[in-house]
């Protein structure tokens, strides 16, 4: 181990309150990937540099040019591999695709026996144009057009989760017009405060999505279906928000579910609730963005809610539901890193004798809005080269005309970080290239599956004509 120590050059000039934790001791600590928080198949090869599932960072640059989205298909894989044997039966672990969607991703899900989630006419055009089974698709949305549902229906996917009452009645009519019985689940707003950001907190009253349970509009949803003749109740589903650690959340969401189903039990009888086979509890399990966070395993929480679940329906004289959950974060998110080459550094001085140091990049808020939109952080490196020099603590910015355009707020990186220099960003496989802009004319980067040593595009560059097709 090299110890060269790694220190702020002047530890008092570091500004108050960062997010980058506690100052790398030595060069060692600078260069590591912290196994939580990078890609399974990230190393530092001998020389310095890293290699993403056996491939060198600097050949992907330069094949493909930065930023670049790569992204470790056995990782991808790996954690579909981990959520279905936690939760027994793969099919009822639905990948939620408005994490990241791309054909060749959602073949891959199809290949790993998962479920889909999607939120769109378009997430639903990519999955049917990878010929996942449609049978094993779900559609969510609070506003889905009469179109995307049509779409749906006729696509014979395996449910709809029904989010309002103006969707019972238009769902109904577009399956009786076409002599279908469309499978459906009920999205209850249980009232649970998740401990997340405010903007990804979902099941609290005061939001858009969802019946809640404590109006009583769950339970009228409830009855409504169970009226509409086209229409067929398979499940009640609950999602309580996104980038959750702890699970009390997700208990209380269950228990709160499993009480409204006994109590429709009680009110329109067993037989009529009898194709209600299916709890679903969503998604929202957190991940590492920093060596800091800890997230909860698939198999402890599995094992936690069937527990719940099992009690809960023992004491409702019920037989347990199957448990389905719909993570997409947890599986997208820790195998992708954004690469970046450095453009210029500045160092300011503020008030009080501080510094601080802007590193610049060549992409920013229109590949990563989350810093922008939720504060998020996250554990960006040096991964050209090896660190040789101290750690000074660095800001990672874009390059659009917006000083809030931060990718990285804090970080260390080491002093001489130079221009050509190759940074990457871990964990933005989830909500980056999906929530990316064009902002500035900024085409969006490509994306790149690494395995076994190769490199596979999934998504090219866009061009600047791709930037033009819009003008008439
Ligand atoms: C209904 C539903 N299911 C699943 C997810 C996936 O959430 P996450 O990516 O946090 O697992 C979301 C997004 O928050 C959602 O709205
Ligand atoms: N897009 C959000 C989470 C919302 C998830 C979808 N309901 C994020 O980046 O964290």
């Amino acid at each position: 181990m090299r110890a060269h120590p790694a220190g702020p050059r002047h530890a008092d000039v570091v500004p108050p309150g960062n997010t980058a934790g506690p100052v790398p001791a030595t060069t060692d600590d600078l260069d590591r990937l912290h196994p939580h928080v990078w890609p399974r198949n990230a190393a530092r090869a001998a020389d310095g540099s890293t290699g993403f599932a056996g491939v060198d960072v600097r050949d992907l640059a330069e094949e493909y040019g930065t930023p670049l989205f790569v992204l470790d298909e056995d990782d991808f894989r790996s954690r579909c591999a981990d959520y279905a044997g936690a939760f027994g039966d793969p099919a009822s672990v639905h990948y939620a695709s408005k994490a990241f969607l791309c054909t060749e991703v959602a073949r891959w899900v199809a290949e790993e026996g998962l479920s889909l989630d999607v939120c769109s006419g378009g997430e639903l055009n990519v999955a049917l144009r990878a010929e996942f089974p449609p049978e094993r698709i779900t559609l969510h949305g609070n506003n889905k057009s009469v179109p995307e549902l049509t779409a749906a229906v006729e696509a014979g996917v395996g449910s709809v989760v029904l989010d309002s009452f103006h969707e019972i009645a238009r769902l109904e009519h577009i399956a009786r017009e076409r002599g279908v019985r469309q499978d459906v689940m009920i999205r209850v707003t249980v009232g649970v405060e998740a401990h997340t950001h405010e903007f990804i907190a979902t099941a609290h009253e005061d939001q858009k999505f969802g019946f809640s349970l404590t109006s009583g509009q769950a339970a009228e949803a409830v009855g409504r279906v169970l009226k509409a003749e086209s229409l067929r109740l398979v499940g009640l589903h609950s999602h309580i928000g996104s980038q959750i650690f702890d699970d009390d959340g997700f208990e209380l969401a269950a228990h709160r579910v499993i009480r409204l189903l006994a109590k429709m039990q009680e009110e329109h009888g067993a037989e009529a609730l009898s194709t209600v086979s299916t709890v679903d509890l969503g998604g929202g399990l957190g991940i590492a963005y920093t060596a800091e966070d800890d997230p909860l395993p698939p198999a402890e929480l599995a094992a936690r809610l069937n527990e719940i679940v099992r009690k809960e329906c023992e004491n409702a004289g019920l037989a347990a539901p199957r448990i389905a959950v719909e993570p997409g974060r947890a599986i997208a998110g820790p195998g992708t890193v954004t690469v970046y080459e450095v453009g210029t550094i500045k160092d300011v001085a503020l008030d009080g004798g501080l510094q601080r140091r802007y590193v610049s990049v060549d992409g920013g808020m229109s590949d990563n809005i989350r810093t922008s939109l939720y504060d998020a952080v996250y554990d960006c490196r040096l991964v050209s080269r090896r660190a040789e020099a101290r750690a000074v603590l660095s800001r990672i910015v874009g390059k659009h005309c917006e000083s809030g355009d931060v990718v990285v707020r804090d970080c260390w990186l080491p002093e001489d970080i130079a221009p050509g220099d190759l940074v990457a960003v871990a964990a933005t496989g989830a909500y980056c290239y999906v929530m990316a802009s064009n902002y500035n004319r900024l085409p969006k980067p490509a994306v790149v599956a690494v395995r076994d040593g190769q490199a596979r595009l999934l998504l090219r560059r866009e061009t600047e004509d791709d930037l033009l097709r819009l003008e008439v």
